[in-house]
């Protein structure tokens, strides 16, 4: 059995880190930690997990974790991971980080969005961990940077078309919605239940989010040229989920049944993306608990621009899910090993 350890395992991506692990046949739970919880039963903070996890949460001491773990899960904050994750590495561990730490090729642009960065010479060796992009990159890494949750649902919608050269990729905008999970389990006045329930807003406008460059980083390496993007990402009251619209000028004469061809070919094989038939979209409901990226597309033949809708769960395919994934590759286990779960909607 293959020891891992979930740090920072009382946040809302660690739990779901438990959950799924749970299922897995290959994997054994060796060490949580937590910072402000450490020694309380994780099941006390999520009952979910009675009967399950008998684990005490433990205070994160790095060599201590190491010893317990053959790979290492870090679902901390940003700068948080950083400050730990090299010491995984020296002591041999394999590392898939969940935070924004080590997504970044450029550390200048992980910089210029988000602090100093501590270990730089990381980013050289670390994979960006989007298998459907990546895969083989992914099996012999050490360390893998975890994609954000916007910009998993965003690339895996706008792959195809940046890939095969279809669109005018400085004409891409994306209209994005999250449930409120996403800013994480710490309080917030802005996630209260009044704050959030009632209405819908959008956040970061203007180009300032900072996934933003994550998803212009990866369009463009894929595109071979860059890739601008406009990108406006809004909080919905729910739980979970992320829908992303997105729109491009078609470079190319393409109906909708050819659209829908080209993404179907073009992901086929792919254990969890599944392209809708012509005419349908996917809804977060439809992906709610599981690890898959439902796509819908076609084309507005009035205005000759594409429209993609994606949609994933964030704590999942946007984050546990695809982390699992990850481990999965680089441990040489069948990619879809405890993902195999449907979504929780009919
Ligand atoms: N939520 C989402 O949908 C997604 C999140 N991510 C990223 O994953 C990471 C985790 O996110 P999420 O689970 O939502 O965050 P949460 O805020 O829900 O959880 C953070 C976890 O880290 C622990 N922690 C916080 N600060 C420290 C510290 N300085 N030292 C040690 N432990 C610490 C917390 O422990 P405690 O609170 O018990 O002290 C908690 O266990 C973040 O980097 C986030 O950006 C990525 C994709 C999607
Ligand atoms: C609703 C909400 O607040 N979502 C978060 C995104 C969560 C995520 O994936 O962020 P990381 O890049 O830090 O991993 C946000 O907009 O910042």
């Amino acid at each position: 059995m293959l020891k891992v350890a979930v740090v920072g395992a009382s946040g809302y991506t660690g739990v779901e880190l438990l959950r799924l692990l749970h299922g897995h046949p290959e994997v054994t739970v060796s060490c949580v930690t937590s910072e402000q919880n450490a020694g309380r039963p994780v099941a006390e903070i999520f009952p979910t997990l009675r009967g399950r996890y008998a684990q005490q949460l433990e205070n994160l001491e790095p060599v201590r974790v190491a010893e317990k773990a053959d790979l290492i899960f870090t679902a901390l904050p940003h700068k948080a991971a950083m400050e730990v994750v090299p010491t995984f590495l020296k002591l041999g561990k394999r590392v898939v980080d969940l935070s924004a730490d080590y997504r970044f090729n450029d550390a200048a642009v992980y910089e210029s969005w988000y602090e100093p960065h501590l270990n730089p010479e990381l980013l050289g060796q670390a994979v960006y961990g989007l298998p459907e992009v990546r895969r083989a990159e992914i099996v012999p890494a050490q360390l893998v940077g975890n994609p954000g949750c916007y910009p998993t649902c965003t690339i895996l919608g706008l792959q195809p078309l940046v890939r095969q050269g279809v669109i005018d990729p400085t004409t891409v905008i994306v209209d994005a919605k999250s449930g409120v999970s996403g800013a994480g389990r710490g309080a917030k006045v802005d996630n209260l239940y009044c704050e959030v329930n009632e209405g819908f807003k959008p956040y970061g406008v203007g180009g300032v989010h900072r996934h933003l460059p994550e998803i212009e980083q990866e369009l463009s390496l894929l595109a071979g040229e860059q890739v601008m993007i406009s990108f406006t990402p809004h909080l919905v009251p729910m739980d979970r989920g992320i829908l992303a619209t997105s729109y491009a000028r078609l470079a190319a004469d393409l109906s909708p049944a050819d659209l829908v061809r080209l993404f179907g070919e073009f992901y086929a094989g792919e254990p969890f993306v599944r392209v809708l038939p012509q005419g349908s979209f996917p809804s977060t409901a439809h992906v709610r608990g599981a690890n898959f990226c439902d796509i819908g597309v076609t084309v507005d033949t009035r205005t000759g621009r594409v429209i993609v809708v994606s949609a994933i769960d964030n704590l999942v395919k946007g984050a546990a899910g695809q982390a699992v994934q990850n481990m999965n590759l680089m441990c040489g286990f069948p990619e879809t090993m405890g993902l195999d779960g449907l979504a929780l909607f009919p």
